[in-house]
């Protein structure tokens, strides 16, 4: 038996749709492979119930068709589904990761993030990489159809989980098709701003880069309180705040010493709106290990 385990993510980072996406050091997936005819899925934990055990509809089904790795598979989730922290995406890193090692395939760590992202078109209708590349290597990750980058770096965070559902299937039918020329100059901005406050591991720099007027705005309509929470966040010490993935968490890039301060502002706001949440105080980690 290999058994994995798989961080939770979070996606875009405001500026960088579809591309960018950093580790935290928790919650995690647990993933344990043995060698099977024929797949079989059993999950336990946060969410487990609504998560399907047919590996026709599970992130991890896709990933044992595309290593030809037929397995026993049982997934305790760390990460909720629908939270926008990666939930689908760490059992399919934790899987590509745990199968490569079972069935003794020999892919590198960058050649196993295309074969998990097959797990999201199963759960959102496309292979979106932005996920698993930080579950699978860690660190603060590019990934673009030409391949994937990633970089270690010193950067705290505070994710703020609201008790909201969003799938990213219905998140992504929200994104605007078009846009204005003016909007992307901005984001490209953004976006540099971003990455190079990441291999500086400038939170300011970092904080700034997140701001993005293409994607998040509309995403923000399905968060309740979303503008007020960033707003409290800021008023923490927070340096930048956006959507984390598809929502419905909240992701708050800040100062080490501003995390406790951070984190309860948004849970305070989101209270104040009726809204049940909890916090993860995290920081940009390490990718999958196999225990
Ligand atoms: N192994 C799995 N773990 C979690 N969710 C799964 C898994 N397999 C299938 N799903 C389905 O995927 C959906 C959750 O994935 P979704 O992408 O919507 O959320 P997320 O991964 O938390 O968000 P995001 O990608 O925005 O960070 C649920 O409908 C769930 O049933
Ligand atoms: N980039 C994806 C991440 C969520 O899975 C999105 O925002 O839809």
């Amino acid at each position: 038996m290999i058994t994995v385990r798989a961080p939770a993510t979070s996606a875009n980072l405001g500026s960088g749709f579809d591309v960018f996406g950093v580790a935290f050091d928790r919650p995690a997936d647990i993933i344990r492979v043995e060698r099977a005819e024929q797949t079989t899925i059993d999950i336990t934990g946060v969410g487990s119930q609504y998560i399907p055990t047919d590996p026709d509809a599970n992130t991890v089904g896709a990933v044992v068709e595309a290593l030809d790795a037929p397995a026993h598979i049982e997934i305790d989730k760390g990460v909720r589904p629908a939270s926008g922290l990666g939930s689908s995406a760490a059992s399919a890193a934790g899987a590509a990761v745990a199968l490569n090692e079972l069935y003794d395939r020999g892919l590198s760590r960058s050649e196993l993030v295309p074969i998990a992202a097959e797990g999201e078109a199963v759960v959102s209708g496309t292979a979106h990489a932005d996920n698993v590349a930080p579950s699978i290597l860690g660190g603060f990750t590019i990934a673009t159809a030409s391949g994937v980058e990633s970089v270690s770096t010193d950067i705290s965070l505070v994710a703020c989980l609201p008790e909201i559902a969003v799938s990213t299937r219905d998140a992504r039918r929200v994104v605007p098709e078009t846009a204005q020329m003016a909007a992307v100059v901005e984001t490209v901005g953004n976006a540099a701003t971003l990455a190079v406050g990441m291999c500086r591991g400038d939170p300011g720099l970092v904080g700034r880069g997140m701001d993005d007027p293409l994607v998040t705005p509309a995403r923000a309509e399905l968060i309740t309180g979303y503008g007020a929470v960033r707003e409290a966040a800021i008023n923490a010490g927070a340096t930048g705040v956006t959507v984390s993935g598809a929502g419905p968490s909240v992701l708050a890039v800040c100062r080490a010493r501003d995390q406790r301060a951070v984190g309860n502002a948004m849970l305070t706001t989101f209270d104040n709106h009726e809204v049940d949440a909890r916090v993860y105080q995290t920081q940009v980690s390490d990718g999958a290990t196999i225990l």
